[in-house]
């Protein structure tokens, strides 16, 4: 994994330029901390960049006989758009079918979300590597990964549509292969 350089004085310095690029006055008490703020922000937002996805994951427990499909569902999430540095957020929904007793411990799943949201991203992105990180680390018989978002970038600024949201979807093994058990996990999400 590469390794993960945040130079938070570098982006503290960054948000002064940013603030003086408004005429602030950056002696003005309420901006006088900005930079640094800011800087903490960025640092715990990108925090998923140091860390390695697959050992998130990498906690696997056998069980008896489980070959249907388990669901995690409505798994909240904040990311940064690459595109604006905007949030977008929502929810994220993961359905699996263990294959050989292998299944994943259930808050690993939702860390898993968190590892890849705090980075910059596209949502397609983000629900292509949970759905992969997945499949990598317990070689289920299939993953699908649902994610909804709201983008700030779209609701804020830009086409300005408050409420409209993202949806998109990654689908491996028998859930790309098998339309039935596709259904049967979509209608667990209604
Ligand atoms: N597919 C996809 N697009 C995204 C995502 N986040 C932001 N975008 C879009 O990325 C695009 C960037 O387009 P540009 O034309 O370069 O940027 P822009 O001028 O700010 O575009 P507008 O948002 O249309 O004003 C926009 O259409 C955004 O809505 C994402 O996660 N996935
Ligand atoms: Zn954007």
């Amino acid at each position: 994994m590469k390794k993960f350089n945040f130079d938070e004085k570098k982006a503290a310095k960054a948000v002064k330029l940013l603030l003086e690029s408004f005429g602030e006055d950056l002696n003005r008490e309420g901006v006088k901390r900005t930079p640094e703020r800011v800087a903490e922000f960025y640092k715990e937002a990108l925090s998923g960049n140091a860390v390695d996805p697959l050992k998130v994951a990498g906690v696997h427990y056998s069980t008896e006989n489980h070959e249907e499909i388990i669901l995690v569902k409505d798994i909240s999430f904040y990311s940064l758009c690459e595109h604006h540095l905007l949030p977008f957020f929502g929810t994220a929904h993961i359905a699996y079918i263990p294959k050989k007793d292998k299944i994943i411990g259930v808050s690993k799943l939702i860390r898993l979300v968190e590892v890849f949201a705090n980075r910059l991203q596209l949502q397609e992105r983000l629900t292509k590597q949970i759905a992969d990180t997945v499949m990598k680390s317990i070689s289920p018989r299939g993953v699908m990964v649902v994610l909804e978002a709201e983008h700030l970038c779209m609701t804020m600024r830009g086409v300005k549509k408050p409420g409209s949201k993202m949806v998109t979807s990654a689908m491996r093994g028998i859930f790309l292969k098998d339309a039935r058990t596709r259904t049967e996990a979509m209608s667990l999400l209604k």
